[in-house]
């Protein structure tokens, strides 16, 4: 078991803030399938801002960890909490992302985008200021009106961004969101998530099976061990700011702490 507490090291501007409070934590979970443990003694918290990324084997227990932040599934041991209340279900406090887009065909982007709201039964107004505003937000401005048909894939991965953000979730919850889309569109997918992290400070926990894809975007990454019940390694991520800059792709922190995970999967047997 790792404890992970605090961020990764700060520099100027967006950083995870060091708050007392983290948005996420999970206190000695664990998780048994009939009685098949898949998860067992898991500990970590990500503070408020701070994104992380699960890597590992398939089958490892990914998934399991991120339905159990979602609230989809309850630990069979130990507490998972959000912002220091224990999570018992789905709430409006997490965001969830998979990696089909779950969009409503027969809504425009705008409809699909205030869905949460209208449910809730928000003013027409804030329903209208919300849906431009998070259609600017994802790159999405002008297409309000277009119906998800008339979307490239990148552009409905956008869209389901928007109606998971407009909700306000202070913990957005990604599960392989861009493993669909092409590769250009899925590393410009990348950037802007590192933007609209700056932009509105919700923590994110991104689960991929791409190293690349979770250096770039993470301030800390767990590495989950084959056959180890859920047992990962933290790597610190430190690259400059802005961080969604493309440059960093290149920066030599990027690739060190690349070829580390990469030895590491390698020795691991992946
Ligand atoms: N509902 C379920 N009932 C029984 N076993 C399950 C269930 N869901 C997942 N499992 C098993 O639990 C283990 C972990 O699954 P999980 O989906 O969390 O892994 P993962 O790391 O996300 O895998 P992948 O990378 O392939 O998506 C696997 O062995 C899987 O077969």
């Amino acid at each position: 078991m790792i404890l992970a507490e605090t961020p990764a090291a700060t520099s100027a501007g967006r950083r995870p803030q060091r708050l007392a409070r983290p948005a996420l934590r999970f206190d000695s979970v664990g998780l048994s399938y009939d009685g098949r443990p898949v998860l067992a003694d898991i500990s970590f918290s990500m503070q408020r801002g701070e994104l992380i990324s699960v890597l590992g084997p398939s089958g490892c227990g990914k998934t399991t960890m991120l339905n159990i932040a979602a609230g989809f599934l309850r630990p069979t041991s130990g507490v998972a909490l959000v912002n220091d209340r224990e999570i018992v279900g789905p709430g409006p406090d997490r965001g969830v992302v998979f990696q089909s887009y779950a969009l409503f065909d027969w809504m425009t982007v705008a409809q699909n985008i205030i869905f949460s709201l209208t449910c809730a039964g928000r003013p027409e107004a804030e329903r209208r200021e919300t849906a431009s505003r998070m259609a600017e937000l994802v790159g999405l401005a002008g297409f309000e009106s277009a119906y998800p048909y008339q979307l490239s894939g990148g552009m409905r991965q956008r869209c389901g961004l928007a109606r998971v953000l407009a909700a306000n979730p202070s913990v957005m919850l990604m599960d392989e969101p861009f493993a669909a889309v092409d590769v250009q569109t899925r590393e410009t997918l990348q950037e802007e998530i590192l933007r609209i992290r700056r932009q509105t400070q919700c923590s994110v926990m991104f689960i991929t099976h791409s190293i690349d894809e979770a250096v770039f975007l993470s301030d800390r990454v767990f590495l989950m061990r084959k056959g180890q019940l859920g047992r990962f390694d933290e790597f610190r991520i430190d690259l400059p700011e802005p961080r969604e800059s493309a440059e960093n792709r290149l920066h030599p922190s990027y690739l060190a702490v690349r070829e580390e995970i990469y030895r590491a999967m390698r020795e691991d047997g992946h």
